[in-house]
């Protein structure tokens, strides 16, 4: 196990995953680089969770190869996996509801890259000065906007190198959709690889560099984000009924 800065930040090669017997992903491969937002698309069951699920170390790899930095971190426990840079911000944000914002940064920093709390928490609170305000308030008490910022100012308590976000805009008010994505591209340009699962396939391509079709545990569809965006197939893909071939645009 060599360890390059060369090469993409993250390679997944040839992966088939799923939980115990249940098989949901199949011969996938997917490349993150350094400074990218790759974006994963694909409707209800598709698999995209599963994905992140995989990498993170909470579903099981049958095949292929998760390779981060240039190290296989396949099969890794999801403890192991966050020490070495790899953040999951899950879907339904899961922040602990019953503790102040304060506390649920606390719960969330484990000293991994070397920055104190108290620079942590101030770099959160300049990207979410809502969180500041609240910051003595229960996170039950806010706003689902509010719980996703806490949840995303969570992930970065861990200096993530990459980030993998799971629907951040689900159920927000468009305003604060766009809110959420703009702090997810100063992210990007501030050094955080974003890896997206996103159903807002519109916002997602604006603000991605790179996006794969999964549909059914297989990549149907990959290519830079603007020419997807272009793309019959894509929406074709949405309405069921592509062809089962790979396209890559
Ligand atoms: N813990 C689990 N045990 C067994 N099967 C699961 C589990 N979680 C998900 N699945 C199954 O895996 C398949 C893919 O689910 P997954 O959540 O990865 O899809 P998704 O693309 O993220 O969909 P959604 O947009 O609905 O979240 C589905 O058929 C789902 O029922």
């Amino acid at each position: 196990m060599t360890s390059t800065t060369s090469g993409p930040l993250l390679r997944i090669a040839g992966l088939s995953s799923g939980y115990g017997r249940v098989g949901v992903l199949e011969a996938i491969s997917i490349d993150v680089d350094p400074h990218e937002i790759v974006v994963i698309l694909g409707p209800n069951g598709a698999g995209k969770t599963t994905l992140l699920n995989s990498i993170s170390g909470v579903a099981r790899p049958s095949a292929g190869s998760i390779a981060f930095e240039g190290r296989d971190i396949t099969g890794m426990r999801p403890e192991q996996v966050v020490r070495l840079g790899i953040t999951h911000c899950p879907e339904g944000r899961q922040i602990f509801q019953r503790l102040t914002v304060e506390e649920n940064l606390v719960a969330a920093h484990i000293g991994r890259g070397g920055k104190s709390f108290e620079a942590l928490r101030a770099e959160v609170f300049e990207l979410f000065p809502v969180l500041k305000e609240r910051r003595n308030g229960m996170a039950s008490r806010m706003s689902g906007g509010q719980q996703q910022m806490l949840a995303i100012g969570r992930a970065l308590m861990a200096e993530p190198k990459l980030l993998m976000l799971d629907e951040p805009s689900l159920g927000l008010a468009p305003k604060i959709v766009h809110q959420i994505f703009r702090i997810i591209l100063d992210l990007s340009r501030n050094g955080i690889s974003i890896l997206l699962v996103e159903q807002n396939v519109q916002l997602a391509l604006e603000c991605g560099d790179y996006a794969y079709l999964l549909n059914t545990g297989k990549v149907k569809l990959h290519g830079p984000a603007q020419e997807m965006a272009a793309h019959s197939a894509l929406r074709e893909h949405y309405l069921g009924g592509a062809s089962e071939d790979v396209l890559h645009v």
